[in-house]
Formats: C-alpha cells, sequence, structure tokens
C-alpha cells in the first residue's frame, strides 16, 4: 500500500522525531536523499552544473544542503536566492564553503539555461495558493531551459493537502518527497507537476490511518475474490444488471461484459435490452421483469444507458442487497432514499455526473477532486468512486481515500463506464466492501485499459476483454 498524509500530520510527525534526533539531523536526511536523486539523474556529477531555486523557508535549506553535497563531488552549484536576507543561513554557509555561488534572480537566466538539473527549492509544505509573483518566473524558465527539474518535497505551487493547483506552479520530471506522500503527490492535477515521485525515509513515525492510499498488487491481490472448492454460482454471488435502453441497448451489453469478469457466479440482466445481451452473452440470466420480480441477487447495478424510468432505480435501492449508482442511476436516485439505505451504496460518478449531484461546475470538480469526492459521499452516506485522469474512491465518513495508482487516459472512451460499473457491481456480489469493490475495479479496469490500448485507441468491449489478463497478473 501507498499511503499519504497531509502537512498537519507530517508536523506532528516530524516535532516527534526533531525532539529525540541532533538538531538539523533530520534536514541531512532530506539533504543526503535528494542530493543521491540528483546524482542518479545526472549520471556523473563531476562537471555537471545544478542550478537551486531558493525560497525562505526549510525547503530552500534542503536544496542547500544537497547543492553543497553535489558540489564537494565535483558539480558546479549555483543558487539562485529569492529573498537573500531570509535564506536558510545554515545551507546556504554549507554551500558557500564548497565553492557554490549565488546569484539573484534577474542573474538566473543565464544560469539556468546552462543547467543539467534545476532544483525546485523554493516552497515545500509550508506553500499556500499558487507560486508568489517573484517566483513564477523562475519556475517558467526552469521549464524553458531543457533540464531536468527536481522538486524539493513537492512540485512549488501545488496544495500539498488536496492536490489542487490554483496558480502558477513548477513542473518537475522527479520530486523527491520526505517521510512520506503527500495527497497532492498522487491526486491530479497536482500530480501531473510531481513527474515521477521518489520517497526519501527519514524516520517519521506515522499514525495508522492515512489521508489517502493507493493499493499496489500485493494489496489486490489479496482481496481478490477466489472461489472455494465446494462454491457454486449462488455461493460466489449474483450479480443484477438493470441498465440499457431501447435507445441504449450497447450500455447493458457492457456492464454485463464487465459483470461477467468481475468474479461473481452468475448475471442476471433486467430491462429492455435482453435481446442483445443474450445475443452476445448467452450465459446471462434474463428477465423482463423489473428488479423487484428479477429473483434473488447479491448485488445490484443500476444506471448506465437506462435513460429516464426512475422506477427500477427505486426498486433497485429499495433491495436489502449492495447497489451500485451509476449514469442516469445517479440522475434518478432520491438522496433521502440513498441515505435511508443499510445495506452499502456505491455511487460511480465521472466529474461531470458529481458536479451536477454537487450543484456545482465540473471546473471544480476537477480542480478539486479529493474535496469533491468526500463531500459527496458524505452527503449521501454512501461511498463514491469519482471517475476520471486520478480515480478515488471515498467511504461514507470521507476518512481514508483510496486513489487509483493504474489509470490511463485511453480509458476516457465512451461505454468504458459501463464495464467499470458492470465489474464492480460483479465484486460488491462476492462480497468485497464498497470502498474494496470499487477500488479493486478500478485497479483492474485501468490495468486492463493499458493492455489493451497497447499504444493504440482501444474500445470498451475491449477494455472488458483484457480484465481476465489484468485479474492473472495481479494474481500472479
Ligand atoms: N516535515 C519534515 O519532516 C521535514 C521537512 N523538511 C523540509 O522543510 C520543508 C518545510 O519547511 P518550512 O516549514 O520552512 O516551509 P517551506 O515549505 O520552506 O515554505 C515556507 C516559505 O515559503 C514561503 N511561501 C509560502 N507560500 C509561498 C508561495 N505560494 N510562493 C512562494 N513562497 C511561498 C513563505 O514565505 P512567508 O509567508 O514566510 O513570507 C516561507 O518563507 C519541507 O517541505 C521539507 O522540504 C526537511 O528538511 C526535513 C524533514
Ligand atoms: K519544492
Amino acid at each position: 500500500m501507498r499511503t499519504a498524509y497531509r502537512v498537519e500530520t507530517v508536523r506532528t510527525a516530524e516535532r516527534e522525531l526533531m525532539a529525540r534526533l541532533p538538531e538539523g539531523a533530520l534536514m541531512q536526511r532530506a539533504a543526503a536523499g535528494l542530493a543521491a536523486a540528483c546524482a542518479d539523474l545526472l549520471g556523473r556529477v563531476y562537471g555537471s552544473r545544478v542550478v537551486l531555486l531558493i525560497g525562505s523557508g526549510d525547503n530552500g535549506g534542503d536544496a542547500l544542503y544537497a547543492g553543497a553535497r553535489l558540489a564537494k563531488r565535483g558539480a558546479g552549484v549555483t543558487a539562485v536566492l529569492l529573498n537573500p536576507d531570509r535564506t536558510h543561513p545554515g545551507g546556504l554557509r554549507a554551500l558557500r564553503r564548497v565553492g557554490g555561488t549565488v546569484v539573484p534572480p534577474h542573474r538566473a537566466d543565464h544560469a539556468l539555461q546552462r543547467a543539467h538539473v534545476v532544483v525546485d527549492g523554493i516552497v515545500g509544505i509550508g506553500g499556500k495558493g499558487g507560486l508568489r509573483p517573484d517566483a513564477a518566473p523562475l519556475a517558467e524558465l526552469a521549464a524553458a531551459s531543457g533540464a531536468a527539474v527536481v522538486a524539493v518535497d513537492l512540485p512549488s505551487g501545488i496544495e500539498a493537502d488536496t492536490g489542487e493547483v490554483r496558480g502558477a506552479a513548477v513542473r518537475a520530471d522527479l520530486t523527491v518527497t520526505f517521510g512520506t506522500h503527500k495527497p497532492g503527490l498522487l491526486i491530479d492535477p497536482a500530480r501531473e507537476y510531481a513527474g515521477s515521485v521518489r520517497l526519501v525515509d527519514i524516520g517519521l513515525t506515522l499514525p495508522a490511518d492515512p489521508d489517502v492510499e493507493a493499493l499496489q498488487h500485493a494489496d489486490v491481490a489479496a482481496l481478490l475474490p477466489h472461489p472455494a472448492a465446494e462454491s457454486d454460482k449462488y455461493r460466489r454471488g449474483v450479480v443484477g444488471i438493470a441498465a440499457g435502453s431501447t435507445r441504449y441497448p450497447g450500455a447493458a451489453v457492457l456492464a454485463v461484459s464487465g459483470a461477467l469478469r468481475g468474479g461473481a457466479g452468475a448475471v442476471r440482466y433486467v430491462g429492455p435490452a435482453g435481446d442483445a445481451v443474450i445475443a452476445r452473452f448467452p450465459e446471462t440470466l434474463v428477465s423482463d421483469r423489473g428488479p423487484k420480480h428479477a429473483g434473488r441477487v447479491q448485488a445490484w447495478v443500476v444506471g448506465p444507458g437506462a435513460g429516464d424510468d426512475a422506477e427500477p432505480v427505486a426498486e433497485v435501492l429499495a433491495a436489502d442487497v449492495p447497489v451500485l449508482l451509476d449514469a442516469d442511476g445517479l440522475r434518478l436516485a432520491d438522496r433521502d432514499a440513498v441515505r435511508a439505505r443499510t445495506a452499502p451504496t456505491l455511487m460511480t460518478p465521472h466529474a461531470g455526473e458529481a458536479a451536477a449531484l454537487l450543484g456545482t461546475s465540473r471546473e471544480e470538480v476537477e480542480g478539486a477532486r479529493l474535496t469533491a469526492v468526500r463531500d459527496l459521499a458524505r452527503s449521501y452516506d454512501a461511498t463514491v468512486l469519482l471517475k476520471g485522469s486520478t480515480t478515488l474512491v471515498s467511504g461514507p465518513d470521507g476518512g481514508t481515500v483510496r486513489v487509483n495508482p493504474t489509470g490511463t487516459a485511453w480509458l476516457a472512451t465512451a461505454g468504458s463506464g459501463d464495464v467499470l460499473s458492470g465489474l464492480s457491481g460483479s465484486l460488491l456480489a462476492a462480497g468485497l466492501s464498497a470502498l474494496d469493490a470499487g477500488s479493486v475495479a478500478a485497479y483492474l479496469h485501468g490495468l486492463a485499459g493499458r493492455y489493451a490500448a497497447d499504444g493504440a485507441p482501444a474500445g470498451a468491449h475491449d477494455v472488458a476483454e483484457a480484465i481476465p489478463a489484468a485479474w492473472r497478473d495481479i494474481r500472479a
């Protein structure tokens, strides 16, 4: 599991550790890790040219000490001081002692143009808002220089706690972060600014519950349902799919295609697209009566391509089994009926649907995904999976939020959400909690999307067909 903690928690852990260590020890650990990462990037340190962008806090201190370590190994190091009077004094002394040079911001251009690596020590977890006017031009020069940009702790200008980007920010190729990931390094739009992320262990002791976590292969492998010897189809779970319409029969077919690959023992389809479903997947149990009379299921999926009929949504919400609400189902569901449910509910909106439910704009949701997913989960007392560039899953309490690490831009294709809802519903029927079903489905779906695309466009049905390969790889 990859975990991320917000700034307040990092600060507390930092204070506890600092009290037990000699002064400055923590910063030296950070600087050593940072210098090692820069050295790896440079390949050959001796004779290389490194430019440090230095703000007035400890983030700048880390960069200066790392610069001193590189200068000791023969790099030419130039520090650009944004605020000479408030520069970390020990770091500056260390750099000067080994021959590092210092220039003011208006003379940074020349050094930046010749740099191999630019180290962004403008601001770290002490920052608020986008870069200030004195720092923003340096970020632009760094981006234009062609040098590799290494962010110290996080790219300056992003919001560490939320992944928001509220103004100018540094675009890094590599971020060297200390003690723990910060939520902003895992969540878009900020994640895009971080490049690849390297974690340096500085010995922090962190609480059990992170703010954000990302499942890794081994976590998903442990959660995937596995049939026992005595399993029959009912014990493995039956998932009911109430989806599709005469206008959109394809949504039903795609949701069923996802459901068939999600571990449930059987898929029951209810709705007007039964003929299309049977033609493609003869193993489906098709019913032409409403969800209430369709027979027993262990979980329902309602909504993909369903049109305007609110009746099946209401019937499904009244069932005492886990329910997944997607697409039209989200629009047609009565909020109080969702809140009144005792069995788990999993809602799977994309940003536009989430915005409609929250009464805000799509841009607002995309810019503040972590806040949006938590707000929606609390407001509906449901688990919410917010689809998008970084898919997030929040439980009803808005506590630890899962971020999916396998997403790919190729998944932004028509019908891909229908496959995801069928897959998630199948995992719900197989007995996973709503949080696990949503995050495991997103993980498999993302991986399947990568396999299906393999560098070229792929349709939603290709993604569904690649799910078994993703599943096998995770279990391997
Ligand atoms: N935690 C740990 O365990 C460890 C932490 N360590 C390191 O310490 C870092 C935190 O250091 P920190 O607390 O000194 O704050 P930091 O990020 O340097 O920023 C403060 C300065 O930035 C300024 N500023 C603010 N907003 C700005 C903006 N938008 N644009 C431009 N400037 C802005 C602000 O200005 P002011 O408001 O004071 O005028 C103030 O001067 C942390 O990220 C890590 O690198 C490691 O050494 C060891 C282990
Ligand atoms: K930084």
